[in-house]
């Protein structure tokens, strides 16, 4: 690019961030010296291109012109343990430290579609996040915050619709308009079948499941963010960073193409796609993947895909420190560690973000914990003074050239899986990907060569593989009592005798028609919800229509 073009685009971009409104905020480094919003180059750039200026096309330097001069991320902490009484003052807690939004956690039987009452609950309830069992569980987690006015992300994909639905009713009974309400659900199949593993169904009627559900928000709740198509656990599980990236993208091309097979406007529906990535612990590697990632999709959704408007262009993500980077040994240092892990998301630009608590590794956070994972958020944000300057990486050597390296490579891995499929179409690609196992031997292999460079040394831990002498101090860890599950068990007990049985079944059949059916389920699931028909009475009944995912053995 010219150095007339790029004065031009300076131009264009310093126009709408004067119109822009900013935080008022004094913009200075510690010693008093004025930064400017943004930086670039005087000369021509032939990089300029695929870097541009924020708040435009290819958004390699952030969605909005004015970076975190007009917002700041998001703080918003995954939380969520017991039952939902105990979660809702943990949530209140967050709140009052300076939470920005909420994050839902619930427990396996929950992420499972199971009651707590549920056999196969045994010994689960209430354990890795909260236990929701129907809708009144919903209205105690958010009992006395209002829904209207907060963003609240929940993090379940196999019987993500169910709980979408409970909270939908729990909003209703708030009072607030359901067409006001802002958050986001994470519905992403295609990375439970990759990484995760908690599905309900064959990808068939899951996908049917998430079409009515893009469907039904794009009619009814235009802020509401039906799908979070997460690289997270695709990289716990061992992904490199270029594979987190490509396989999350490719996943997120397979729901764009959901949403077009279902006669979606794009520029309607393509708001609605939200991201979640890893932050780990290689620095530069990370804010060049953060960076790749908005340019990609920006120029998928445009080219490939037809989308017009900058608001379907943008990838707009939420980041989490990467959990597996924290260690049991020397567990304080992963304060440290999450820390640089979350420095490296704010300068890649992420719109919000999560901090992992230090005994993470050993169980659900404390308190104490919490509070300092979150406190980790707030002095990057209020003291060191990076929300100052848009993409304040931008140009530099090292992190372009990384930024093209990381984009080369996750389009080489677009190319393989769009390959392995039928009719040239990513879902085709994903779903041979899924089926012949290919993801899975893809992270495996990777996950492998990290461990083996791990052992030999090449690879170095502190306090796990190098400077292991310690002072040894055992952390106060929270450990579940099982009384939750005693009680959880004993209300749901109650609510089964106390709600009007036939009204139950009556709606769950209104719904198994449906499902037999065509039409969209949210409607009928709903109505099933507010009769107070459990999650696992929902699922069981969508179990029967749709059958059981066994994945096929592999060795
Ligand atoms: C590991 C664990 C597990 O499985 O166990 C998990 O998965 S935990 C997984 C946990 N997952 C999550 O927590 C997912 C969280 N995701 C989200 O919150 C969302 O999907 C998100 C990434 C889009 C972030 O949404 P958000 O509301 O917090 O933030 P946004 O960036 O959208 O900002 C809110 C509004 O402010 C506007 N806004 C933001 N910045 C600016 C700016 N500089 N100038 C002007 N406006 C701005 C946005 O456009 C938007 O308005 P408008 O809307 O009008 O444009």
């Amino acid at each position: 690019m010219d150095a007339e073009e790029i004065e031009a685009g300076r131009a264009r971009w310093q126009a709408r961030f004067d119109k822009a409104a900013k935080r008022d905020s004094e913009f200075r480094t510690l010693s008093g010296l004025d930064v400017a919003p943004v930086y670039g180059p005087k000369e021509d750039d032939p990089r300029f291109e695929r870097i541009g200026w924020p708040g435009e096309y290819p958004f390699t330097r952030g969605l909005h012109p004015t970076g975190y001069r007009g917002k700041a991320w998001t703080i918003r902490q995954f939380a969520g343990f017991g039952n939902a009484k105990q979660t809702n003052e943990r949530y209140k807690m967050i709140l009052g430290a300076g939470g920005g939004g909420l994050s839902v956690a619930f427990d396996m039987p929950t992420l499972m579609g199971r009651d707590s009452d549920d056999p196969r609950s045994l010994g689960e309830v209430g354990h890795c996040g909260v236990a929701i069992d129907s809708a009144l569980d919903m209205d105690l987690l958010f009992d006395g915050i209002p829904l209207g006015d907060i963003t609240t992300s929940m993090t379940i994909s196999g019987p993500a619709v169910p709980i979408f639905c409970m909270y939908v009713v729990a909003a209703e009974r708030q009072g607030v308009p359901v067409g006001r309400l802002n958050g986001t659900l994470q519905t992403d199949i295609f990375k439970e079948y990759i990484a995760q593993k908690e599905w309900l169904f064959a990808p068939e009627p899951h996908l049917r499941l998430i079409g009515d559900l893009m469907e039904f928000c794009a009619t009814n709740i235009p802020a509401y963010k039906p799908l979070s198509v997460s690289g997270y656990h695709i990289r716990e599980a061992g992904a490199t960073a270029a594979q987190e990236l490509a396989f999350t993208l490719a996943d997120g091309f397979g729901y764009v193409e959901l949403g077009l097979s279902r006669g979606l406007d794009v520029d309607v529906f393509a708001p609605g796609l939200s991201f979640f990535f890893d932050a780990h612990i290689d620095f530069f590697e990370e804010i060049a993947k953060f960076r790749a990632a908005r340019r990609i999709w920006a120029r998928w959704l445009r080219d490939v895909y037809g989308a017009k408007t900058d608001k379907a262009q943008w990838l707009r993500f939420h980041t989490q420190t990467a959990g597996v980077s924290l260690t049991a040994q020397q567990p304080y240092n992963n304060v440290v560690r999450t820390a640089i892990e979350a420095l490296a998301a704010v300068l890649g630009g992420t719109n919000s973000l999560h901090t992992n608590a230090l005994d993470e590794v050993l169980a659900l956070p404390s308190q104490k914990a919490a509070e300092i994972a979150l406190r980790t958020q707030q002095v990057i944000m209020e003291e060191t003074e990076v929300v100052n300057v848009a993409d304040p990486l931008g140009g530099s050597w090292y992190v372009e050239a990384l930024t093209d390296r990381i984009e080369a490579e996750a389009e080489a891995i677009f190319a393989k899986v769009r390959d392995m499929g039928s009719d040239g179409s990513m879902t085709s690609g994903i779903l041979r990907g899924i089926e012949d196992g290919w993801f899975m031997s893809e992270i495996a292999e990777a996950a492998f060569d990290y461990q083996r460079k791990l052992e030999k040394g090449e690879k170095r831990i502190v306090g796990v593989n190098c400077h292991t002498a310690s002072i040894d101090e055992p952390l106060e860890i929270l450990r579940i009592s099982h009384e939750v599950e005693r009680e959880q068990n004993r209300v749901l007990a109650e609510r089964r005798t106390a709600r009007d049985g036939q009204a139950v079944e009556r709606a769950l059949a209104t719904m198994v028609e449906v499902a037999r059916g065509e039409g969209n389920l949210i409607p009928s699931m709903l109505d099933a919800v507010r009769a107070e028909a459990t999650l696992g009475e929902i699922c069981d009944a969508l179990r029967e229509v749709w059958g059981v995912y066994t994945e096929p053995a592999r060795f």
